[in-house]
Parts: C-alpha cells; sequence; structure tokens
C-alpha cells in the first residue's frame, strides 16, 4: 500500500573529530555553547548512543556495547531528566537499584548512610520523587546514582535551575565524592561558578568539534589576555583620559579609559599589568587601586565567538 507521507530525514552531526583522554580521579569541565554536542558525547560515554564512526575506551570498555562490568562502573546524571521512580518513596527507589547493580545488603546500607549524611536526606526518603522540590530531587538523584559506587560520573547540567545556595550544595559533594572516592568527574554547566570550584581542566566543543583541552587558566590567558585596572582618586582631583592615557603610553590598547564614579578603568594586556599599576600610582593622587581578570563569563563568551571552519552543526544528505 502506498503510503500517504513520507518522511523526509536530515542527517545531523552533532559531533565530529573530538579526542581526548582523561587520568582516573580528574575532574574536567565539558563546556560548549547550546547545541555544540556536549549531551550526546556524555550519551555516548555512557552507552546511550552508538556512534557511526569513531571509537570510545573508558577503563578499557567500549561504552556503547552496554557490557554489566561497565554500567556499574559509570553513572550519568542529568539535571533535566529524573531517574527516580515518579510515583514510590525515594528509599524504593534505591532498593531498585540495588537490585539491579547487585549491591551487598552491609554495601547498600552503609552506602546510603554515608550518602543521606552528606547530602542531608534523611527527611526525604520517605517521599514520593514527585513531591520533593528540585533541589531536593537533585539531591535524591545523585545518592541514587551513587549507591554503585560508579568510577566515573558523567554530569550533565547537574545544578540546572537550582537557587545559589544549592547549586554550591551540590559542588561541594561532587567534590568530597571524588576527594573520598577518586571518581573521574566530567561536568558539563553553564554555571562558570560549577566549573571554576570543581574543575582545573576544561574541554571546549563548539559546532560538534574540539576547541581548546587544557588548564582553565590557560584558557583565560588564550582567549582574554587583559586585564582591568581599576583607580579610585583622592576627593577634587582633576584627572583627565588624556592624563591617564599618557601614563599608559603603549600599553592604551583598544578603549581610552573608562571614567568611573570615583576614577578611571582602563583595559590592559596582563603582561604590563605591574608596570601600569605603578606609573597610575605615581602619576595620579591614588586612593585605591584594585587589577581584575575578566569574569570567566566573559571569557567563555570571547571563546564561543570564535568562528567554526564549518558553521553548520551538521550536514545535510
Ligand atoms: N536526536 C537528534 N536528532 C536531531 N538532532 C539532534 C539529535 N540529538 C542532538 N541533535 C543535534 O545535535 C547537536 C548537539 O546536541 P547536544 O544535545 O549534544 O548539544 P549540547 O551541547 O548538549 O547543548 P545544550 O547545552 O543546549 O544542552 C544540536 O544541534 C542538536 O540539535
Amino acid at each position: 500500500m502506498a503510503a500517504l507521507v513520507r518522511r523526509r530525514t536530515r542527517a545531523v552531526r552533532a559531533v565530529q573529530q573530538i579526542d581526548f583522554n582523561i587520568a582516573a580521579g580528574e575532574v574536567v569541565g565539558f563546556l560548549g555553547p547550546n547545541g555544540a554536542g556536549k549531551t550526546t558525547t556524555l550519551k555516548m560515554l555512557s552507552g546511550l548512543l552508538h556512534p557511526s564512526s569513531g571509537h570510545a575506551d573508558v577503563f578499557g570498555f567500549t561504552p556503547w556495547r552496554r557490557e554489566r562490568n561497565y554500567l556499574g562502573r559509570m553513572t550519568l546524571i542529568m539535571g533535566q531528566r529524573s531517574q527516580l521512580q515518579w510515583d514510590i518513596p525515594v528509599v524504593d527507589s534505591y532498593r531498585l537499584n540495588k537490585a539491579i547493580f547487585q549491591i551487598g545488603d552491609a554495601d547498600f546500607a552503609a552506602r546510603l548512610d554515608e550518602l543521606v549524611d552528606l547530602l542531608e536526606l534523611q527527611e526525604l526518603l520517605r517521599k514520593p520523587a514527585r513531591n520533593l522540590s528540585l533541589g531536593e530531587r537533585m539531591k535524591c538523584e545523585f545518592a541514587g546514582s551513587l549507591l554503585h559506587r560508579p568510577q566515573v560520573l558523567f554530569l550533565d547540567e547537574p545544578t540546572i535551575g537550582l537557587d545559589v545556595a544549592m547549586q554550591r550544595r551540590i559542588r561541594s559533594f561532587v567534590a568530597e565524592y571524588n576527594r573520598r572516592t577518586g571518581a573521574c568527574v566530567i561536568l558539563t554547566s553553564h554555571y562558570m561558578a560549577d566549573v571554576e570550584a570543581l574543575c582545573k581542566r576544561v574541554i571546549v566543543i563548539h559546532h560538534g568539534r574540539l576547541l581548546f583541552d587544557g588548564a582553565l587558566t590557560d584558557l583565560v590567558h588564550t582567549f582574554a589576555p587583559d586585564k582591568t585596572i581599576e583607580v579610585e582618586l583622592a576627593e577634587g582631583s582633576a584627572t583627565t583620559a588624556a592624563d591617564v592615557a599618557a601614563l599608559m603610553g603603549p600599553s592604551l590598547i583598544s578603549e581610552s579609559p573608562q571614567r568611573t564614579e570615583t576614577g578611571w578603568r582602563v583595559q590592559v594586556p596582563a603582561s604590563d599589568t605591574p608596570a601600569v599599576a605603578a606609573r597610575l600610582l605615581s602619576g595620579l593622587p591614588v586612593a585605591d587601586l584594585t587589577i581584575a581578570e575578566q569574569p570567566i563569563e566573559a571569557v567563555i563568551e570571547q571563546v564561543f565567538a570564535v568562528p567554526s571552519a564549518d558553521p553548520s552543526p551538521g550536514g545535510s544528505r
């Protein structure tokens, strides 16, 4: 029988030529703008997606073969999806995980105690997941996903939508879990505070391709090579922009000095900062002087603004 409608398909290359190694115990930030391919990569590494080509090796396993021994060593926690059973008490979901991962009674009790203590879950265990607040649910998700003691954690936006205090709580828990167990963590987050607090190393992808892999500090120096010096002047000072520019000399970049309520703000190459600061201090009636790196959010914005060789996130076929 002829079909009335025919489905038209388009092949999307969500991820291509991404190559990285992660050592045991590392906590790595996996960054990229919306649609960069982060979730796709994490789903492949946790065995939910099968790539059309390429390979991955985690503890000697190919994730998408979904071998029981591999599944027992990793976990994927997604801020946007719940893995808890919606209508039953949280602790019953945990018992289900106990059965699935074949966790012994003593191990289960000890690990649950530890997680309840670390995450303060005591009051939540008897509630069905549907009655939990977002922050409470996330804490319960973490505990449930860690009962089998995974050695690698794929965390996809684990703090999304949480208030600042709960974000901090989850962050310190992840750091503590990594310290206690030596588990490796790969974290995606749009909150740079998460990345700054947890990750020395970041991998940045854009349009499905690798853009940067290295220390967070190197990312900042590469993409934001300037610092901001702000001077507060003594009351009554009549310093002009030309006076400030003259003191900056060849270090004056892009914009001219900006007036602030109490003085001036200038942007200088990081390597010139001490010399410029010294000249400003000796040449102006300075009451206070501060030097700041660009905020990490601004740096990341500049990283993401780099045009890609292949601007389309996929290819049509
Ligand atoms: N099943 C699918 N069908 C079609 N396109 C898809 C599918 N899954 C992902 N994509 C596309 O692949 C690209 C990468 O998606 P992915 O979810 O990995 O991005 P992401 O980096 O996690 O983004 P975000 O930060 O918004 O979560 C996007 O352009 C997305 O639209």
